[in-house]
Formats: C-alpha cells, structure tokens, sequence
C-alpha cells in the first residue's frame, strides 16, 4: 500500500480522465486533415498511461510508437545527456509525429527529443504532454497541447516514479518526506 507515503493528492483520477478526453477531442479537431495519418511517439516509461488513456479517447485512428530514453541525472531531476535506450521501429519521415510525454520538467529531455525527431523528416512534430512545471523549465520547448500546469513539486503516479514506484497510482501526488529520507 502506498497511501501513507502521499502527502498530497494534486490531480484526481476524475480530473485527470476530464483532461484526457479535452486533449483528445482538440488534437482529433486539429488533425483532422492529417487524414488518418496520425503517429503517436510515447515516451517511455513515464507516458504509458497517458499514451494508452490518450490513444483510446482519440476518435481517430492513430499508430502508437514509444521511445525509451535515459537521462542522466539524480532520481529526482534530468541533466540534459540523453541516450536512446529503444529506438522507433520505423521511419517517421512525411509523418505526423505528436510526441505524448508525461511531464516537462526542466525541458532537457524534450528539447533533445525534439531535436532527434525533426531530423527525420515528419511532415509534422508537435508535442502533448499531460503535464508541465513552468517555474522549473531550464529550456523553452514548443508544446501545442499541455493538461496541467503544476507547481516546482516532484509528483508521482499515473506514470510517474519514485525509484520505479508509484508509477501505477490512478493519480497525480506529492510525495511525504519520510520516503526520501528512509526509503521506504
Ligand atoms: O523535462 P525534464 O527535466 O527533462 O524531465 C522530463 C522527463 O523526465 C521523466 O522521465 P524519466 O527520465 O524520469 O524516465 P521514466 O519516464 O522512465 O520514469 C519524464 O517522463 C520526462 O521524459
Ligand atoms: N516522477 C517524476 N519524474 C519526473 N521527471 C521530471 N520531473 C518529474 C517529477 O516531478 N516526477
């Protein structure tokens, strides 16, 4: 059980299905001229949940590739040195690519994935990401479609990890001290 190591609960399950369902229905309307030809890139780990939740609300078909990358950094926060750990298994050249991301912290990590994906030629590169903490960004990225705007708050669940947990929490929380400094 995790209920003791949440010291807040920032975003509901319910407030986060609403949100799904609103990205969904703006990126269906804006891609409509895509004419089918949607290509979502997850990002791996954190954007399974929102990758598949998203991919489902989207009236549109849509194909679904996911990128593992590693940055280097403490558990807590990315240094902008990234390394693929799983390549796309195809080309995205003339596609529409909308990268799905869980969060954008400081932007280290998207910026560099925006950077790698536009040389590949799509026909378009946006970005939707559940969430974004806009005290943190180190580096101004693009972002067409964003859920939340939070606070400069580490926060698990619904994705998000602390040392691998939480990631299957149905919502969006901030973590008790205690779990820090013990480890629990
Ligand atoms: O804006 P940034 O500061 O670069 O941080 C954002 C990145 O950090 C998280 O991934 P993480 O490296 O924790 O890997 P995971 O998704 O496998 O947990 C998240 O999924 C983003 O990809
Ligand atoms: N779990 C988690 N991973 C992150 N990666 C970048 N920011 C965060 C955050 O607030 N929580």
């Amino acid at each position: 059980m995790y209920d003791g190591d949440i010291a807040s609960v920032l975003i509901s399950e319910q407030q986060i299905k609403d949100k799904v369902t609103e990205l969904a229905k703006q990126v269906d309307e804006d891609y409509h001229q895509a004419g089918g030809d949607l290509l979502l890139v997850g990002v791996l780990k954190g954007a399974v949940m929102f990758m598949t939740d998203f991919a489902r609300a989207l009236p549109q078909p849509a194909q679904l590739e996911f990128m593992a990358v590693s940055s280097y950094g403490s558990s807590t926060s990315s240094s902008g040195v990234v390394r693929i750990l799983k390549d796309l298994d195809r080309d995205i050249a003339n596609r529409h690519v909308l990268i799905v991301e869980d969060i954008i912290d400081s932007g280290l990590t998207l910026s560099w994935l925006l950077k790698n994906l536009s040389s590949r030629n799509p026909a378009s590169l946006e970005v939707c990401t559940l969430l974004r903490k806009p005290d943190a960004v180190q580096v101004d990225v693009p972002v067409k479609y964003v859920g939340f705007d939070i606070p400069n708050e580490f926060v698990v669940g619904y994705g998000l990890d602390y040392a691998e947990r939480y990631r299957d929490l149905p919502y969006i929380g901030t973590l008790d001290p205690k779990v820090y400094t013990t480890g629990v």
